[in-house]
């Protein structure tokens, strides 16, 4: 049959987690068809990780010319012109391009299909013109942001992710709807290249999962650098109010006035036109469903990455796509067994200071566990952090009174590398006296890893029998 493709192997959607199945498929020798209807390297290059951490990094450069009387340096308000903040996110993103490019993929040997796909039965998908019957089909069509019911709203003209980073010029005034990761990371971001920002969250406090202890940090920082944090914030309607400005209007009538508004309220999966009802795949509000090993309830197709709901739903992360994709390469190509959830997953938001977490929260914890232990550290009694004026927030374990590792979160400059020995330790299932055991490089931020850890130890040094020991010892000569 004309335009009939049988590999292996078909991805739908060349994003983090499809890039990720298709590369190591096609190194593995199998043969790989991969779909993209818009731009490869999906969300996270083009309108997601790369751009807002290319962002962050010109924020923090423009917030080291506040702060340099700290260090003895003159200070100065920077002056900062958005068209080349802008030219350089995209240069940041043009730089890393090419790994996810579709030539690249090809000179691995994956056929690259540029187009929309859908299934048309169980066992095809027809994309660009082409038919194509796979053994597997792994769907990774992302998510997009969530739009909420607000009146008003779609009378506007708002920014979302997908757009906020084509901005040249100045907003005057940066409203931002959601305090989840993507509203504070970008809020900041913009506070510190000099715009007006306030952010409402309708919930109680921003970054709701984290612990609300760690994300008061995060909070307190926001708001000291001028960002107006309102929590609980209900929003009734958004008014327009002329070219260019608007009115976010609260249910207690307080109007917010405005001239840009970016709506980061969540995501949604994309999981629409894809022709899920003739392949037999069932999915909700939380995405494709798919069991812990990542297969839908047709068993020759998974569904990984923002895309993917039931058990595979929850933290949607680049690290979460790539690490799905493992685990589908482990069953689809080795049939071996894979179960979802047993691997510790970090999460990280990049404001100042970061906010790193691995495991569970102390809230979590106490409900699980009759007793814990919690060890802080606070980056104030860290010499490395005194020497980089960089004090501001701790670090806080969460363990077992025989010192296993439920889970751990730091607040505080480099959380976000400092995390990975804490989930190292849980993955390895070492015991926070492994941690405090080691010896770190002085002067350093991960001393405040050992710092916590040692805290765990120091009942010990109160033991008698301990103290009988050492005295013991020392009388020996
Ligand atoms: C502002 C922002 C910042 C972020 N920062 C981070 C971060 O710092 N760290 C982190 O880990 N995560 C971050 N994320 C989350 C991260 O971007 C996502 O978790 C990740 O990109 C999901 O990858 P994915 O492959 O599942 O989906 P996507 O990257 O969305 O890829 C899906 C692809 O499928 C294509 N597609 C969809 N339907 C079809 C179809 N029918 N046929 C063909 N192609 C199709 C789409 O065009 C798209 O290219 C951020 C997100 C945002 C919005
Ligand atoms: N650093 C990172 O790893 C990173 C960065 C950005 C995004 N992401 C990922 O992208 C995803 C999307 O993040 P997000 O921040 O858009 O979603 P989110 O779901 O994390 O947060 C959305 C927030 O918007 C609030 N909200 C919803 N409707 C509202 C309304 N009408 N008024 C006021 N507040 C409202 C919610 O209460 C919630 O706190 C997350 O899953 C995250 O994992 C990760």
């Amino acid at each position: 049959m004309a335009g009939l493709l049988r590999p292996d192997l078909c991805v739908i959607g060349a994003g983090s987690a499809g890039l990720s199945v298709a590369a190591i498929a096609a190194s593995l020798g199998a043969s790989v068809v991969l779909v993209e209807k818009h731009r490869m390297g999906g969300e996270c290059l083009n309108v997601g990780c790369v751009p807002s951490k290319a962002l962050i990094a010109a924020a923090s450069r423009a917030q080291d010319f506040r702060e340099a009387g700290r260090f003895g340096l003159q200070e100065a308000e920077p002056e900062i012109d958005y068209a080349r903040v802008q030219a350089h996110v995209k240069e940041v993103v043009a730089t890393i391009a090419p790994m996810d490019s579709m030539e690249r993929y090809e000179a691995m040997g994956v056929r690259v299909i540029q187009g929309e796909a859908f299934f048309t039965g169980p066992r095809t998908v027809m994309a660009g013109g082409l038919t194509i019957e796979a053994r597997r089909f792994v769907i990774a069509t992302g998510s997009r942001p969530a739009v909420p019911p607000v009146p008003g709203l779609d009378q506007v003209s708002y920014l979302t992710n997908e757009t906020v980073f084509d901005l040249t010029e100045k907003p005057e005034h940066l409203v931002v709807i959601g305090g989840g990761a993507v509203g504070v990371e970008i809020a900041q971001a913009y506070r510190r290249l000099g715009v007006r920002v306030s952010l409402l969250e309708a919930g109680e406090r921003i970054l709701a999962g984290e612990d609300p202890e760690m994300t008061t940090v995060v909070h307190r920082s926001l708001a000291r650098e001028g960002v107006t944090v309102r929590t609980g914030a209900s929003i009734a309607r958004i008014d327009q109010e002329g070219p260019g400005r608007f009115a976010a209007v609260l249910a207690e009538g307080e109007r917010i006035e405005g001239s840009h508004l970016l709506v980061a309220a969540g995501r949604r999966p994309r999981v629409e036109d894809l022709g899920l009802e003739a392949a037999g795949i069932a999915a909700d509000a939380s995405g494709i469903v798919v069991d812990r090993g990542l297969r839908t309830a047709n068993r020759r197709v998974y569904a990984i990455g923002d895309c993917a709901g039931g058990a595979g739903a929850g933290a949607r992360f680049t690290h979460v796509a790539n690490h799905h994709a493992g685990l589908v390469i482990r069953h689809a190509l080795f049939r071996l067994p894979v179960r979802l959830g047993r691997a510790p997953i970090p999460r990280v938001v990049y404001t100042v200071p970061e906010l790193a977490s691995v495991g569970l929260t102390e809230a979590q914890a106490r409900a699980g566990h009759a007793t814990v232990r919690i060890l802080r550290w606070t980056f104030a009694d860290n010499d490395r952090a005194r020497a980089e004026k960089a004090t501001e927030g701790h670090i806080k374990a969460i363990v077992t009174p025989r010192g296993r590792i439920l889970g751990c979160s730091i607040a505080g400059s480099h959380a976000g590398e400092l995390i990975m020995p804490w989930v190292l330790a849980m993955t390895q299932g070492l015991k926070v006296s492994d941690l405090a055991g080691l010896v770190y490089p002085y002067p350093t931020f991960s001393e405040v890893t050992k710092s916590a850890a040692v805290e765990f130890l120091k009942p010990s040094a109160q033991n008698p029998w301990v103290r009988r020991l050492v005295s013991f010892v020392s009388r020996l000569g």
